[in-house]
C-alpha cells in the first residue's frame, strides 16, 4: 500500500516541503519500504528526494532545504509492484530480470519524464492490465520502461495521452482529456497524484474508488493552499478544511489560480476498499464520508456478538486483550458489549513499525516478537479472547498466541474483525499468493489448530459490511475481494497464477535479483538509499 500527498501553495515564495514531509509522516502507516518527495521551483525545474527507508530517514534538513519550491508531490511506497516483467523478458531483454515487486530503490516513487512538459507521479494501488500497459508501451509508443513497476506505467500512458494533444503549451482540457484515457485504459486501483512542471498539481481516482484520495484547501494572506492526501489526517493536521473525497472517475487539477474539477466517467460501481477500514487507514481519518475509528467500533460491537453466538451458554472468557496497534478500538467496543474487561496484556515497542507490511515472512516474524511484549499479570491463569483486525498469514496471530501460552493464559480465544482472507489481493495490498494465506483452504477449526488457539472467531462479511454502512448508506458495495473473490474489474485466472508464482515471498527472495541490480541511479536517488 502506499500513502501519497501534494501540495501547492498560494505564495510563491513560501517552501512545500517542509509540508510534504511531514504528510507522508502521517502516511507512514500506510507504506515502510521508500519515499520520495518532487518539488517545482521559480524556472519550472523539479527538485527531488526519495530512497528506500522510512520518511524520517529518507529525508533530512538539508534534503528539505534543497527541495525548492512552492508546489510538490510526496509519495510514501509500499513496493507492491505488479509484474509485466515476464513481459519484460520478450520485449526488452535488457532490462532488468524480474525482481517482483521489489524493494528496489528505482522503483521509489514519485517517477519523473521530461517529456511532454516535465511530469511528476505518484500512485496508490495495482494496475492488472500491466503487461498489455507494457507492451502498448513499447510497440506503439515507443516510450522506453525503466523498473517493474506498474506506476511507472501509469506516468507514461499519461504522458503518451498529453503528447497526443500536441499543444506547446497544454490547459486543463487537455490534461482532462489525457485523464479521461487513462480511465480508459488501465485497469485496476488506483488513486493518483501529479504535478506538471510549471503549471499545477492534479489528483484523480479510479472508476471504482478503490483506493482513497481526498482534498482540501487554506486560506491566508497570499491566498488559497491547496492539498491532496490518501487520508484525510494529513489535511485535518496540516489545517485544511472542507476535506473532500475525489468521486471515482473523478478529476481535480490545481494552478496557483484555479481548481477545476471534471467527472470524467460515470461512476457505475463505487466499491471503496474496505480493507482501508479494516487495517489500513488510521482511526483518526475519515475516508468516502466514513470514520475510520466509528466503522471500528461498529465492527467490535458486531464481533461481539460473533463471540456470543460461538462460545454460547459455555462462555468462559475472564479478559479481553488487543493486539496493538490496530485492534484496539475494536477491541474496547467488544469488550464494553460482552461486559468483559479489557487490558493491555501485549505492549507495543513504539519503534517498530507495522509488521504485515514488512516485505518477508522472515522479517515479519521476528517483528512481531520483537514489536510485542506478552505482560504476564495479564494472562496468567486466564481465559483470554484476543481480539485482531485481520487474520492475513496469520504470522502475527501465531506468535501472539504462542506468547500468550507463554505468559501463563489457560484458554486462548482468537477474534478476528475481518472475515477469513482467502483471496488474494489485486488493487495495492501486498497479499499476492494464496499459499500464504493461512485460511486458504481450512476452516475455522483447521484455522485454529495451525495458530494454536482454542478458537477462532471470524467476523461475518454482511457484518463487516454493515459496519461501514451504516455510517454512509449511500455506499451499496465495497471492495471485499480478498473475503470473497469478487473482483469488481474483473481478472483473470492466467493473472491470478502468474501473480501467485512471481510474488510469493520466495520469488521477492529470488536470487535472480542479483542479476539486475536494484538501484539503477537514472533521475534516482538524493544520494544512496536517499542519503547524502
Ligand atoms: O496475519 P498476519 O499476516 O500477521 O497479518 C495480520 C496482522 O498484521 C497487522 O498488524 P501490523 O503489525 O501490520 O500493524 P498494527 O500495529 O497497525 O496492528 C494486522 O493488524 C494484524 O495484526
Ligand atoms: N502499494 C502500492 O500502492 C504500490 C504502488 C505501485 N503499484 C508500486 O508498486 O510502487
Ligand atoms: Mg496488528
Amino acid at each position: 500500500m502506499c500513502g501519497i500527498t501534494a501540495l501547492i501553495l498560494a505564495d510563491s515564495n513560501a517552501s512545500a516541503s517542509l509540508e510534504l514531509f511531514e504528510g507522508l509522516q502521517i502516511l507512514q502507516h500506510r507504506g515502510q519500504d521508500a519515499a520520495g518527495i518532487v518539488t517545482c521551483g521559480h524556472k519550472g525545474r523539479f527538485y527531488q528526494c526519495k530512497g528506500n527507508g522510512m520518511v524520517r530517514d529518507v529525508f533530512n534538513q538539508e534534503h528539505l532545504q534543497n527541495l525548492v519550491g512552492s508546489l510538490g508531490i510526496g509519495h510514501a511506497t509500499n513496493l507492491v509492484g505488479d509484474n509485466f516483467s515476464i513481459l519484460n523478458e520478450c520485449l526488452t531483454p535488457l532490462v532488468r530480470y524480474p525482481t517482483a515487486g521489489s524493494s528496489s530503490n528505482s522503483e521509489a516513487q514519485p517517477f519523473y519524464v521530461n517529456s511532454p512538459y516535465g511530469i511528476v507521479f505518484g500512485h496508490n494501488g495495482n494496475l492488472i492490465n500491466a503487461r498489455d500497459l507494457k507492451s502498448f508501451l513499447d510497440l506503439k509508443a515507443h516510450r522506453h520502461i525503466n523498473t517493474d513497476s506498474d506506476s511507472e506505467l501509469l506516468l507514461n500512458i499519461f504522458a503518451n495521452n498529453l503528447q497526443a494533444t500536441d499543444k506547446f503549451r497544454i490547459n486543463e482540457e487537455d490534461i482532462f482529456t489525457a485523464i479521461k484515457g487513462i480511465f480508459e485504459q488501465c485497469i485496476g486501483g488506483y488513486a493518483c497524484v501529479a504535478m506538471i512542471a510549471g503549471f499545477g498539481i492534479i489528483g484523480f481516482r479510479d472508476s471504482n474508488g478503490i483506493r482513497p484520495i481526498c482534498y482540501g484547501k487554506r486560506e491566508n494572506t497570499k491566498g488559497t493552499d491547496y492539498m491532496f492526501s490518501s487520508e484525510s489526517v494529513v489535511l485535518d493536521a496540516s489545517g485544511f478544511s472542507e476535506i473532500t473525497d475525489i468521486n471515482p472517475g473523478e478529476a481535480i487539477i490545481i494552478t496557483k489560480t484555479a481548481i477545476t474539477k471534471r467527472q470524467l466517467v460515470e461512476p457505475i460501481n463505487f466499491t471503496p476498499c474496505i480493507f482501508e477500514f479494516v487495517y489500513f487507514a488510521r482511526p483518526d481519518s475519515v475516508i468516502d464520508k466514513i470514520s475510520v475509528y466509528r466503522s471500528r467500533l461498529e465492527m467490535g460491537e458486531h464481533l461481539a456478538d460473533q463471540v456470543v453466538k460461538k462460545c454460547g451458554k459455555n462462555m468462559d472468557i475472564d479478559v479481553i486483550i488487543p493486539v496493538p496497534d490496530t485492534s484496539r478500538v475494536a477491541a474496547l467496543q467488544a469488550s464494553y458489549k460482552l461486559k468483559l474487561p479489557y487490558r493491555e496484556g501485549f505492549i507495543k515497542n513504539r519503534y517498530v513499525g507495522r509488521t504485515f507490511i514488512m516485505p518477508g515472512q522472515q522479517m515479519r516474524k521476528q517483528n512481531v516478537r520483537r514489536k510485542l511484549n506478552a505482560m504476564a499479570l495479564e494472562f496468567s491463569g486466564k481465559n483470554v479472547l484476543i481480539v485482531d483486525d485481520s487474520i492475513v498469514r496469520g504470522t502475527t496471530s501465531k506468535e501472539i498466541v504462542q506468547m500468550a501460552r507463554d505468559a501463563g493464559a489457560k484458554k486462548v480465544y482468537f477474534a478476528s474483525c475481518a472475515p477469513p482472507i482467502r483471496y488474494p489481493n489485486v488493487y495495492g495490498i501486498d497479499m499476492p499468493s494464496r499459499q500464504e494465506l493461512v485460511a486458504y483452504n481450512r476452516d475455522d477449526d483447521s484455522i485454529a489448530k495451525e495458530i494454536g488457539a482454542d478458537i477462532v472467531i471470524y467476523q461475518e462479511l454482511d457484518d463487516l459490511l454493515a459496519s461501514c454502512k451504516k455510517l454512509n448508506p449511500g455506499i451499496k458495495t465495497f471492495d471485499c475481494s480478498v473475503f470473497n473473490g469478487n473482483y469488481i474489474t474483473g481478472v483473470t485466472t492466467e493473472y491470478l497464477d502468474h501473480l501467485e508464482s512471481s510474488r510469493n515471498d520466495l520469488a521477492k527472495n529470488s536470487n535472480d535479483r542479483l542479476h539486475s541490480p536494484d538501484t539503477i541511479g537514472l533521475h534516482n536517488n538524493f544520494g544512496y538509499n536517499g542519503r547524502s
